[in-house]
């Protein structure tokens, strides 16, 4: 596994207890690896820029990612073709992403639950999928199914916002006994998404998805849950909010899905509400950069050396420099909170934002999968005298998820098709010295 964040390698086994002649024994070999796992509705993105007009005609709200049935999605195809619109068809799905970017920027594996066709044609839409998946995504636990994928209609408007169109085909067809158990059990976490529980319930999804949140449950496994989109979490808060307090761990949302999620527009406290139910949160705010939230046992908390900032919690970012805890591994839970403003102020072209948010996410999964590489190879480690859910510090995590969301707005694609920049050693340089 690559070093996440502040990315050279010495400081990342501490030299101390990775010294054969202090700890008198033979050269360490690093051996044990982890992965994380995800679930997803196979998708494939077909994008193309579009007027409002088109949107209001075809009955899709701008911003919101619908459901359509397989009449509408033929006239838009063919609307799209005619017109010469449609400028990429792309694997997609939200945790489809998360996950092939996870494996793009660590070099680590992950392990993808969803369907995928029993009959792949060359050219088809699931020979894209296949094709445009990192090869250290796992693909072998795929149930395959007899119907079509699912595609996704990504409809760019031209102020740069993105409104999507699902036709589904057999995306929600994943059943319960294509989750492995064991899979769940080693993983660093559990990624799936809002739009997984919008599946019919007589497909398969929902109870895949209860049934892999189960076993991570039983494993302490920490469970992932990123929002799609706030029209979802509108339609019914407080189901997502019991949801997000019974299963779990960490949340990632923008401030729009955070509004809805809780009431409050402003992100900081959006994500100071989401830790009644929730361990940690990453909040992205678009041009205004992300937040992240979540706790920290009194005794180790760390004051920053940054500015104090302002804000609806006066110098809410005082503790930046802890390490995430989960709540319940606190004698005396700090909230922490750390604000981040867009990598050297984004790029300077954003033809348009799809897919920076999950970016900023498999950043974070990569900091949090660390941690377990490090303790599954120096349990020894000083590092792990603090039961802490990531590798680094708030703050740490912020720079490194931000820069990933910067790398995804300038590749114009959610996903990676490389990682970082080897020469950033250090992002510490690479943020303040360019
Ligand atoms: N206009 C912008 N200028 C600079 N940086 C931006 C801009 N939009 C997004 N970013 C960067 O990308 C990150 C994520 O953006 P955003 O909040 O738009 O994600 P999102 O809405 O969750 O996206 P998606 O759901 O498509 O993945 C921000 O935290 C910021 O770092
Ligand atoms: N799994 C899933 N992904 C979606 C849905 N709607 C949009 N997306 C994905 O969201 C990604 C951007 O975050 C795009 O690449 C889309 O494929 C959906 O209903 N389900």
């Amino acid at each position: 596994m690559k070093f996440p964040g502040q990315r050279n390698s010495k400081h990342y086994f501490p030299v101390k207890s990775n010294d054969p002649i202090s700890l008198g024994i033979a050269p360490y070999t690093v051996s044990q690896r982890t992965h994380i796992c995800g679930i997803d509705q196979t998708l494939v993105d077909i994008e193309a820029r579009v007027s409002d007009e088109l949107l209001e005609r075809y009955e899709l709200k701008k911003g919101n990612s619908m459901l359509i049935d397989d009449a509408k999605a033929h006239s838009l195809y063919e609307e799209l073709q005619r017109g010469k619109l449609i400028s990429s068809e792309f694997a997609g799905g939200t945790i489809g992403n998360t996950l092939h970017n996870y494996s793009t920027l660590s070099d680590s594996r992950s392990v993808l639950f969803g369907v995928m066709c029993d009959n792949v044609q060359v050219g088809s839409y699931a020979y894209r999928y296949l094709c445009n998946t990192s090869s250290r995504v796992d693909l072998n636990l795929l149930q395959p199914v007899p119907g079509a994928m699912g595609r996704c209609f990504a409809l760019i408007s031209d102020c740069g916002e993105r409104t999507f169109a699902i036709s589904k085909g057999d995306m929600d067809n994943l059943q319960p006994e294509s989750i492995d158990r064991g899979i769940i059990e080693s993983s660093a976490a559990l990624v799936i998404s809002a739009y997984l529980l919008r599946a019919d319930p007589a497909a398969g999804m929902r109870d895949s998805v209860a049934k892999a949140i189960d076993y991570a449950k039983a494993a302490d496994v920490p469970v992932v849950l990123t929002m799609g989109t706030r029209f979802l979490i509108e339609q019914d808060p407080q189901f997502w909010r019991d949801f997000i307090k019974q299963n779990v761990t960490i949340l990632a949302m923008n401030e729009d899905e955070g509004e809805a999620l809780t009431g409050f527009s402003d992100p900081l406290l959006a994500a100071e509400q989401s830790l009644q139910w929730c361990d940690m949160v990453l909040c992205t705010a678009g041009p205004v950069g992300l937040y992240m939230a979540g706790f920290c046992d009194h005794e180790y908390l760390r004051n920053t050396t940054q500015t104090l900032l302002p804000g609806a919690i006066p110098e809410f970012n005082q503790h930046e420099f802890s390490r995430p805890m989960r709540y319940a591994d606190c004698h005396k839970p700090t909230k922490v909170y750390a604000h981040i403003a867009p990598f050297m102020g984004g790029p300077e072209v954003i033809r348009n934002t799809n897919g920076a948010g999950d970016g900023a996410l498999s950043a974070l999964l990569h900091d949090l999968a660390a941690l377990k590489y490090h303790k599954l190879n120096i349990p020894s480690s000083s590092k792990h005298n603090q039961a802490s859910l990531c590798y680094s510090s708030f703050s740490q995590i912020c720079k490194y998820a931000n820069r990933v969301a910067f790398e995804v707005l300038s590749q114009d694609s959610p996903r990676l098709s490389r990682g970082l920049p080897e020469r950033e050693d250090s992002l510490e340089e690479v943020y303040w010295e360019r």
